[in-house]
């Protein structure tokens, strides 16, 4: 195992906003943060290895230790359930998860589909409705399953209900409010526990 603490980083839009709160915390880090196409940076200075991974895959490297730490979605926690400790909320990359569908639509009464990136949510969300509904499995560009005719109904995240309206959808449900965790390996954080709380106090006092 590295001296350095692994942290892994979900790449895309949360990863402005997570780099943001770390300098805020004091982390001083490279400007090749900015513009990289680098998978892994080390910052020895400040004791830390960087992974950028996809922002759905961060606890599975978290969950498999080959990443002490990691920031990742609620959204992501809650549909993978991976085995880590969530120890705070970064407040940051706030949206949440929602029904959408096409406006004063019912849901088929014989076997309603619901198109989603979140099977595990969404089928956990409609049988706590008692509602028994196909779940297809999408991988983006979830709004266009209701308009062509795939699905009765989608779970996704809305953020400022954009890309909804400009699609000629509305919300039905609001399942959950998401933002950003900080994870933590449960090994990793008995062996680094001294590192892992002092990043933990940092954070938690610029959040
Ligand atoms: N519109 C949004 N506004 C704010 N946060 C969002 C939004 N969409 C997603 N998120 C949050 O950001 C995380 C990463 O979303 P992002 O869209 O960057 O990932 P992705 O779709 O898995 O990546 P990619 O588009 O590269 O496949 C999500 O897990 C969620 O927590
Ligand atoms: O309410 P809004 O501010 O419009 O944001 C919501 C959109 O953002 C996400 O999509 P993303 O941009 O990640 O694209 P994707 O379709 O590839 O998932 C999400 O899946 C919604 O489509």
């Amino acid at each position: 195992m590295s001296n350095l603490l692994t942290i892994a980083m979900p790449k895309g839009r949360i990863f402005i906003e997570a780099v943001e709160l770390l300098r805020k915390a004091g982390y001083k880090l490279p400007p090749e943060f900015d513009d990289s196409r680098k998978l892994i940076i080390d910052v020895p200075e400040e004791g830390l290895r960087f992974i950028l991974s996809k922002p759905m895959d961060v606890a599975t490297y978290v969950e498999h230790g080959v990443a002490d730490v990691g920031i990742a979605g609620k959204d992501v926690l809650l549909e993978e359930e991976r085995d880590v400790y969530e120890l705070l909320d970064l407040k940051i990359s706030y949206c949440y998860l929602a029904v959408a569908g096409l406006p004063d639509t019912k849901m088929n009464d014989v076997a309603p589909r619901v198109a989603t990136k979140y099977p595990n949510v969404a089928e956990a969300y409609f049988r706590e409705q008692g509602e028994q509904v196909e779940i297809i499995k999408l991988n983006g560009s979830i709004e266009l399953a209701p308009i062509i005719g795939l699905s009765d109904r989608i779970v996704d995240i809305v953020s400022t209900g954009r890309t909804l309206k400009e699609n000629g959808l509305v919300e039905y449900e609001r399942i959950k409010d998401v933002t950003s965790r900080f994870v933590v390996n449960p090994v990793s954080y008995r062996i680094k526990d001294r590192q892992i709380d002092d990043m933990v106090k940092r954070l938690s006092e610029v959040v």
